[in-house]
């Protein structure tokens, strides 16, 4: 049964391909011309053998060389021509798809990552190396197979029998090699992506492989995953190399088979020794197109699965709607009967949740582990859709933002928080390719950050990498948060920002959220410790995915101390230790 999803996305890739149609059609006549231009070798053979050798006539040699010279030139420069032309659909339609492919990875990945989501890129590559390769032209030569074919049927009926018996075994060979290779070359594609997965995971985090001692055992779990990875490679290539070699031996031997049948009807008399000569040439170009497919199998079969994981993933990952664009919006955040289930997930993680947090207020967000306080960093973010219910941003849903104009709107500074290799500056800026200086030390200063970068090395210009390299963990949380800043949001959303801070790190931290306040924008802080609850006016507690209490910090508190032995009794200080 079809799946309605993977036709959308197969949909976009056929009209990506199709912006590409005249060009498709220029390679499809070339090809005809070229495979007409074929035709010079082996009648060039049929008039050298069958009228220069019987007249002795140097005239017409020379002649017919010099035709031939020409008609040789002609084809070299439309093959290459053809060729040039595929090398640029290739690229045109990469280029077409990087963009929706990178959003959709991205996207996808940010939310519920899948195979298609890990291989996009290398998806679209593999079509695009497909596009490029000239093992291409061999399925606009294959059409013209019969032409020559009929053209060794002309000679002497036998040869036209041989030459198309030869070509169905060469086909069925096509046929069962497609058919047993495509699980091997599948497995290997899978057992490859896993086994690298694991070692980039075990690169990334290095420090605690080398840390615990755990290098024999990363490595022996690598191990697994590489030893699947050749046996499967293995067992691909072996596939693959039987039928390649089967298919090169049969054609070796179709061709002296010609030969010897094409001196038989010489023999006979009813052959000339030209046409012998010819019609072998003609069946090695006959063939040679469904040769070099064979040969070049698991590129076309890696670049089908890719069209198939991509229709997939641009299926599930459809193009943003545009959105009509709103005026900046007011720091009013409402929070309505919210309902969330994580992506992959069936049990819901908040469950009606109401709130409502006005310009200028702080929200602490508190709840023992699991209560559900980052799942609502993600939903207010915009990073998960609600399952149920509205978030609302002065007036408007979330989901009637731009995701990009969302982005700015809402700064995020998450529970882990991640760097990229670049200058600090570079992160502040979120990696924009304009990044605004001013900005960038406005947004340090207001996350009380800029003297603390001024110390170190190059200033804004220290290189990072992206495991932190040289930062301590409070630098990287204070670098977050002026990157949460550097786009002036309206509303903040903290998740554990003190988690790694130093005395003087939560005081900064507390005097950018007053700062905020000041200028009537929203902060919502995600927070285990007391010392982030500071600056908050509201308290938002959450007891498994419910709300247990919300109102202004000192009446929550005293709700909480009142039912203080009940929760000491929990051994949990109601989540805030
Ligand atoms: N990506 C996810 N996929 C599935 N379930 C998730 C995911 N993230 C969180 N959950 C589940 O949602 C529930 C709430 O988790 P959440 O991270 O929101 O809690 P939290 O209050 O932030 O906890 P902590 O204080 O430890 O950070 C947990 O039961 C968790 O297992």
């Amino acid at each position: 049964m079809k799946n309605p999803r993977t036709e959308a996305g197969k949909e976009e890739l056929r009209k990506a391909r199709r912006e590409s149609r005249g060009l498709f059609w220029a390679v499809a006549i070339f090809s005809f011309v070229v495979n007409i231009l074929m035709l010079t070798g082996p009648l060039y053979m049929l008039q050298v053998y069958d009228r220069v050798l019987g007249s002795r006539s140097l005239e017409t040699l020379f002649g017919l060389t010099l035709i031939v010279a020409f008609l040789y030139g002609m084809m070299g420069l439309l093959d290459f021509s053809r060729a040039r032309i595929m090398a640029r659909v290739g690229s045109r339609f990469q280029a077409r798809l990087d963009k929706r492919v990178f959003d959709a990875v991205i996207r996808k990945s940010a939310i519920a990552p899948d195979e298609s989501s890990a291989t996009g890129l290398r998806d679209l590559e593999s079509i695009q190396r497909m596009l490029i390769s000239p093992a291409l032209m061999s399925l606009f030569d294959m059409p013209w197979t019969p032409l020559f074919l009929f053209g060794i049927m002309l000679f002497h009926p036998w040869l036209g029998y041989l030459a198309i018996g030869g070509g169905a075994v060469l086909i069925v060979m096509t046929i069962l090699n497609q058919t047993t290779t495509r699980l091997p070359i599948a497995k290997a594609n899978m057992a490859t992506v896993q086994s690298e997965k694991i070692a980039n995971q075990m690169i990334n985090e290095a420090e605690m492989v080398q840390a615990m001692g755990m290098r024999d055992a990363s490595f022996h779990r690598w191990q697994v995953a590489r030893d699947r990875t050749l046996q499967e490679s293995l067992a691909a290539s072996d596939a693959g190399g039987l039928f390649s070699t089967l298919t090169k031996t049969f054609r070796l031997f179709l061709q002296s088979a010609m030969l010897g049948l094409g001196a038989y009807l010489v023999l006979a008399g009813e052959l000339s020794p030209g046409a012998m000569i010819a019609g072998s040439i003609l069946m090695g170009r006959a063939l040679a197109p469904i040769e070099l497919a064979i040969g070049n199998w698991p590129m076309f079969q890696r670049a089908a699965k890719g069209w198939a994981n991509l229709s997939e993933l641009l299926g599930t990952v459809p193009v943003e709607p545009p959105r009509t664009a709103l005026p900046a919006p007011k720091a009013k955040l409402d929070v309505q009967q919210l309902t969330m289930v994580p992506p992959g997930q069936s049990q819901a993680t908040l469950r009606m949740v109401n709130f409502t947090v006005q310009p200028g207020q702080a929200v602490g967000v508190i709840g023992t582990s699991g209560a559900g306080k980052s799942t609502l960093a993600r939903a207010i973010t915009g990073l998960w859709r609600p399952a149920g219910g509205k978030i609302r941003l002065d007036g408007a849903a979330l989901d009637q933002y731009e995701p990009g104009i969302l982005g700015q709107l809402i700064g995020y500074l998450p529970q882990r928080v991640e760097l990229f290799d670049g200058t600090i500056a570079e992160n502040i800026a979120r990696l924009s390719p304009n990044p605004d200086a001013e900005k960038i030390v406005t947004a340090a200063k207001r996350a009380d950050a800029h003297d603390m970068i001024l110390k170190m090395p190059d200033g804004y210009d220290t290189r990072v990498a992206a495991s932190g390299g040289r930062l301590s963990g409070g630098q990287i949380q204070r670098i977050g948060l002026a990157r949460a800043m550097y786009s002036d949001p309206v509303i903040l959303v903290l998740d554990e920002p003190n988690s790694n801070l130093d005395n003087e790190g939560s005081m900064a931290l507390n005097r950018a959220i007053k700062a905020m306040k000041d200028e009537g924008k929203t902060v919502l802080i995600m927070a285990h410790r007391p010392a982030a609850i500071q600056e908050c006016d509201m308290l938002l507690m959450l007891e498994a995915g419910q709300v247990r209490a919300f109102g202004p910090k000192e009446e929550v508190l005293k709700k909480m101390v009142q039912n203080h032995q009940q929760i000491a009794r929990d051994g949990n200080p109601g989540g805030v230790q």
